[in-house]
């Protein structure tokens, strides 16, 4: 069962003045190490993902998985991108760098024979804006560690991985059922928007909590295997896994 006692930090990343050296980014930086060091985890409201963009995106991003299945087989023979089918009515598409042309255009002309610029206008839009987060919220972490000199060198060095993962449901057989086990990821944070609820953490009192956007700006922030390694243990890599919810299929990126 998922506890609704216990709710993970929403913390705001809009402020204009969110750059470093500023009372504001001080206090955003000690939410931030704080709610990794405790839940591993923390709702992001951050609006610099165009209104636009944010709005088509899920139904952009369907497109993907409206291909038949020999096609999605296709794209996991190409280099660094990958479609993991092992979980019965789970499937997802990863990439990496995703905010550079020419892997989106790669992406792109893997699925259509002629490219499809819509969809990659907005997956690139979304991706470089998601990542100006992910470098900042990295950034305020080297800082709490006192690693600020690294930070350059660190940014630079860490590669930039894409997901989307389309979770099929099917009335009567698996609505309220797991849906992706259990499981940590491999990466140092993970940043995650769905359009359905269904993703939850597991907490040191070992609840589940489930991690619902409270706003349309909301996206879900884990801390991952390499930052609890990298802090030796004091990040915590966020526990968790997706349960389907409702009758209808659910998309996340
Ligand atoms: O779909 C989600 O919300 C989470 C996906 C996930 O945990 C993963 O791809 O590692
Ligand atoms: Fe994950």
């Amino acid at each position: 069962m998922a506890s609704t006692q216990v709710k993970i930090p929403t913390i705001d990343f809009c402020k204009s003045e969110l750059k470093p050296n500023t009372l504001q980014w001080e206090s955003t930086k000690f939410q931030v190490f704080e709610a990794l060091q405790e839940f591993g985890c923390c709702e992001a409201i951050y609006d610099k993902v165009p209104n636009e963009i944010r709005e088509c995106m899920f139904d952009t991003l369907k497109e993907v998985f409206d291909f038949p299945l020999s096609k999605l087989i296709e794209y996991r023979e190409k280099p660094f991108h990958i479609y993991d089918g092992q979980i019965p009515l789970y499937g997802s598409v990863s990439s990496v760098d995703l905010v550079l042309l020419n892997s989106v255009e790669t992406f792109s002309n893997t699925f259509w024979s002629n490219g499809n610029p819509n969809f990659s206008n907005v997956i690139k839009s979304y991706f470089e804006q998601i990542m100006e987060l992910n470098d900042m919220m990295k950034n305020m972490v080297l800082e709490s560690l006192w690693l600020k000199n690294y930070i350059d060198e660190f940014l630079n060095s860490n590669v930039f991985m894409s997901r989307i993962t389309n979770y099929k449901v099917i009335k009567g057989e698996n609505e309220n059922k797991s849906a992706l086990p259990s499981h940590t990821d491999s990466s140092y944070l993970t940043i995650i928007k769905q359009n359905q609820n269904g993703l939850q953490v597991l907490y040191k009192n070992g609840e589940w909590i489930e991690l619902n956007h409270t706003s349309p700006n909301s996206y879900i922030v884990l801390s991952a295997d390499v930052f609890m390694a990298w802090t030796n243990d004091r990040l915590i890599s966020a526990q968790h896994r997706v349960v389907t919810k409702g009758d209808k299929d659910r998309l996340s990126i």
